[in-house]
């Protein structure tokens, strides 16, 4: 008798032994503990309120990284004029400094505004014509808030551009562009540097890239989830009415109206929510002005730019308005690092300030063809810089503060508070972090050239 409830308890306790194992190691598959970066991104905070759907893109393997990345760069320097190919240099000493880079506590929301009027006047009274955001903007989360999260009174197509997007006033008339998610997180996009539809998620880390490499000329952007059929159906002008339709399962689909766009490549929704990035207007009261960028590309297969096949191409530049004096070279400069650590190879135009002509400063935006390809590293973006080997020395220190692994840390902290958070996957971290080695080591290789009094430029112009 004893020994058989020994053996009946024995029994019992197995069962339960073998349970909890089961349930530990269930809960260990499915926590993002396994998720290399993603663990300690913590949750996202403007999110709270409109309770968005779980992020969806946590789960991301890409085997053979180091494979992939050496094959996707084997031959990158030789063929590009003015690269050195020298040795890379290494062993930099960053200097961080904790004061540098504010980057969480501006972005907390605050309650203490009474309307929206009031947030968008404190955003376009921001507006300088150096900057887009000051340097210390405790409210700039609250801004962000706004945007992710008041009503959605009118919805048009899109003013202009190739890329299908739309065009929204929030409550208290703001102007504002939805880009629409096209990709899942991990996609990853092959062939030029300008492949592919925008990604939105590219706009978000975009912006909060310029502001922690100290430029803040990038218009404020936000991630949104947006109920299609509740906000945007109910207020579309006629012209975006007619582009919707109802896609697969229970999704609502729309087209727009654009250089590319068309019904076989629309932007559809899961059913209720579709992902997107929100970009706030700039105040008419500062009108932009285009110009072509002397780096763009040609857009056309077999037919190369001037500065693909001329080394000397930046003589020809630094001798001609604007780019002989002033502050517009040395933006170029900022904007080709910046676009080389995205990985944006789509700067055909640029736009500055029109009322502050040649000085104008160069606006980082439409930053949407960035992040693309984690495994490539497309040096031809960075040709302004070691084809003039010109930088600010403030750019430079920056840079050296960032090296390290403290660029990724950063924006990683600056991306948690997005509400489409996670907005990047671990591997364009790893690839912001060695680009910027990248950067330093061109930079070095410019001042053993021509020395540090012919690269380094103090102050803003030159
Ligand atoms: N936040 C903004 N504030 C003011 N004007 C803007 C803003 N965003 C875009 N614009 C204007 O709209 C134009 C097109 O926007 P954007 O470059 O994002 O679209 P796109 O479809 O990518 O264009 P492209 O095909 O030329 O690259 C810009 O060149 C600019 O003049
Ligand atoms: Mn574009």
């Amino acid at each position: 008798m004893r020994f058989q409830i020994t053996k009946f308890f024995r029994q019992r306790l197995l069962i339960v032994f073998l349970a909890c194992l089961f349930a530990v190691i269930w809960m260990f598959l499915t926590s993002n503990v396994l998720w290399d970066g993603m663990a300690d991104v913590p949750a996202p905070r403007m999110s709270d309120l409109h309770a968005p759907f779980p992020p969806s893109h946590q789960r991301v393997i890409i085997p053979n990284y180091q494979n992939r990345f050496q094959e996707e760069n084997e031959d990158v320097d030789k063929f590009i004029p003015g690269l050195d190919v020298g040795q890379d240099f290494d062993g930099f000493e960053p200097k961080y400094n904790d004061q540098d880079v504010n980057v969480g506590q501006d972005l907390d929301v605050h309650g203490d505004f009474d309307n929206l009027h009031d947030i968008w006047t404190l955003a376009a009274d921001w507006v300088k014509s150096r900057e887009i955001i000051p340097a210390i903007a405790p409210d700039l989360g609250t801004v962000l808030y706004a945007m992710a999260n008041s009503k959605i009174t009118k919805a048009d197509v899109g003013y202009k551009g190739t890329q299908l997007k739309l065009l929204l006033s929030l409550e208290n008339d703001q102007i504002v562009v939805f880009k629409p998610m096209r990709y899942s997180r991990d996609h990853v996009i092959n062939g030029n540097p300008y492949a592919g539809y925008d990604r939105h998620n590219s706009e978000i880390a975009g912006f909060h890239l310029d502001r922690i490499l100290g430029f803040r000329r990038a218009p404020l952007v936000v991630g949104r989830h947006v109920d299609l059929k509740k906000e945007i159906i109910p207020v579309a002008s006629d012209r975006l009415l007619q582009t919707f339709f109802k896609g697969v399962g229970n999704s609502t689909c729309f087209y727009g109206s654009c250089h590319y766009c068309n019904k076989e490549e629309p932007a559809c929704d899961d059913g209720v929510f579709l992902e997107g990035s929100i970009t706030l207007w700039l105040p008419s009261s500062w009108p932009l002005q285009k110009h072509r960028h002397p780096w763009g590309r040609t857009y056309k297969a077999g037919k190369k730019a001037k500065w693909e096949y001329d080394n000397t191409y930046c003589r020809e530049i630094i001798v001609k308005d604007p780019f002989n004096s002033g502050p517009r070279l040395l933006d170029i400069m900022d904007t080709c690092i910046f676009d080389y650590l995205i990985g944006n190879g789509d700067r055909h135009h640029y736009e500055t300030f029109q009322q502050d002509g040649a000085d104008g400063m160069l606006l980082n935006m439409d930053n949407a063809k960035g992040f693309g390809n984690p495994f490539h590293d497309e040096k031809s973006i960075l040709a302004p810089l070691y084809q003039c080997c010109k930088i600010r020395r403030a750019t430079y220190q920056k840079l050296l503060t960032l090296s390290d692994g403290k660029l990724s840390e950063f924006m990683k902290q600056a991306l948690s508070h997005d509400p489409v958070s996670p907005v990047l996957v671990p591997l364009h971290y790893e690839a912001m972090d060695r680009r910027l080695r990248a950067v330093l080591s061109e930079i070095q290789k410019c001042i053993s050239r021509n020395g540090e009094s012919h690269v380094m430029v103090d102050g803003l112009v030159l």
